[in-house]
């Protein structure tokens, strides 16, 4: 049982999720400002599924991905929040390596009663609401009752961390094991355990396949030194497997082209060999980072087919990045949309075709190609992305907004649920059968338990 079970704004499919990203905030500290590349955004990713995060240039789907990935360098920091990594595997590796850093769940459970952790937080000033962030509908309830009822359970304070605090567990620690399923705290893993967790576990290919690949070695060399790295395995074992791999990517001639140079490779033959390469570490999970826009349209969608493909095979997680709704209408099951750091609409695919709740969701899907074709020109939305350079008190989408009011001004729209068990909108609209007052009250009170700036 999780605390977020009953919230409207973070669905229950923590169970299952292989990845969940919980108010992660990133941030970069230039001398001039502090940049909230991403600020505060929740999602989750389950085995086999592809989520598309789509938003306009500058709105943090790249940063999103590097965080995940534990590719962000100064001035840039992961400030707040937790990336949770669960695969039983990969939890059992890590546990193995790094006995020190790991948690023991069922452990604590039968050493600490959560209830009198929670007397010791609140004794220590920690807010209640933070407590039972995620209920929403039992926000007037005593912490220490839910607690009692099972509701906040033990787990719930590993995964905030509210056990460092009581100095029940290591500030370090990343692993954590419990019987319903550990996870790999991605967020404050060490550089070395991060290299271990990227290949084998999470990989990531970009947008231009030559910053991947290096020209000075052949394809096959490359993609045999992830084999050797990931799989352990060398000589003609490590070339069968790279042949293999160049196959399963749909590369005519492997054989042959095995060993060609990056060069003698073409946009999308490049393309499908550094996806070749993300496979040789047996990824649960391919984060992709606008990995078609540099290739023309028949050659994009012919990768958007090969991913589809090997995902099915693979049972594949995938985390896809794009600009273009088009894109995320062939391949994404869930469309997480993006704006200025922040996650303003969530929905399954099909309902965020159908009913798209934010303004800019609609926006961006009035500004697709062969909308209206009747009209000359394409239609966009007027205006840039700002630069999240502050805690927003205000909606930051409302200065480009055909729909704002007064109230976008001064007060900060949470994620609501809208329609669809699992659609949410980040807008002061919603929820729309309240009316606005009453609306306003839930954005101003779901904003206060937020946990705003955590670190
Ligand atoms: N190294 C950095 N230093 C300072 N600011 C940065 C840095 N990297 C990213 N940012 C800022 O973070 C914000 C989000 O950038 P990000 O690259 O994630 O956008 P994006 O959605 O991937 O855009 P695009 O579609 O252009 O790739 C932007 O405001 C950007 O200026
Ligand atoms: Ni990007």
């Amino acid at each position: 049982m999780s605390m977020h079970s009953h919230s409207p704004a973070s669905v229950d499919r923590t169970d299952d999720a292989l990845l969940t990203v919980e108010n992660l905030q990133t941030s970069f500290f230039t001398d001039k400002e502090t940049i909230r590349a991403v600020d505060s955004i929740s999602f989750e990713i389950d085995r086999g599924e592809t989520v598309g995060i789509v938003g306009e240039s500058g709105s943090g789907k790249s940063v999103t991905a590097r965080s995940i990935m534990g590719l962000i360098d100064a001035p840039g920091r992961v400030v707040g929040g937790s990336v949770r990594f669960n695969d039983a595997e990969t939890v059992e590796r890590l546990a193995r390596q790094y006995p020190d850093r790991t948690i023991d769940v069922d452990e604590l459970r039968t050493e600490h009663d959560v209830a009198d952790c929670i007397e010791q937080l609140l004794e220590q000033g920690v807010s209640p609401a933070k407590l039972t962030d995620g209920e929403q509908d039992r926000s007037d309830v005593d912490p220490v009752e839910l607690a009692r009822e099972d509701i906040v359970t033990m787990r719930d304070l590993v995964e905030r961390r509210f056990t460092d605090e009581l100095g029940i567990t290591e500030k370090s620690a990343f692993v954590v094991r419990d019987t319903d399923g550990g996870y790999v705290d991605a967020t404050h893993a060490s550089e070395d355990a991060f290299r271990k967790l990227r290949g084998r576990g999470i990989s990531m290919i970009f947008q231009d396949p030559l910053t991947s690949l290096n020209p000075v070695y052949t394809v096959g060399n490359q993609i045999k030194e992830a084999i050797r790295l990931h799989q352990g395995l060398q000589g003609t074992e490590a070339h069968e497997e790279a042949i293999r791999l160049l196959e399963a990517v749909s590369i005519p001639d492997a054989h042959r082209r095995v060993d060609e140079y990056p060069h003698e490779f073409s946009g999308g033959m490049r393309q499908r060999a550094v996806i070749a390469m993300a496979l040789a570490c047996k990824p649960e999970l391919l984060i992709c980072d606008e990995p078609t826009t540099a290739l023309d349209v028949t050659i994009q969608a012919q990768i958007l087919e090969l991913l589809m493909e090997i995902q099915d095979d693979r049972d594949l997680a995938i985390m896809f990045i794009t600009h273009d709704m088009g894109v995320i209408a062939e391949i994404a099951d869930q469309v997480n949309v993006m704006y200025a750091g922040e996650l303003v609409e969530k929905a399954p695919v099909g309902a965020l075709f159908d009913a798209p709740k934010h303004p800019y969701t609609q926006g961006l899907l009035e500004s697709i190609p062969g909308r209206h074709p009747e009209e000359d020109r394409l239609r966009t939305i007027e205006g840039d992305v700002p630069t999240p350079n502050e805690q927003p008190t205000y909606c930051r989408f409302a200065p480009r907004c055909p729909e704002a009011f007064d109230a976008c001004e001064v007060v900060h729209p949470e994620n609501v649920g809208v329609g669809d068990a699992e659609h949410t909108a980040a807008c002061l609209l919603y929820p729309e059968e309240l009316p606005t007052d009453e609306a306003l009250e839930q954005h101003r009170s779901l904003g206060a338990t937020d946990g705003g700036d955590q670190r």
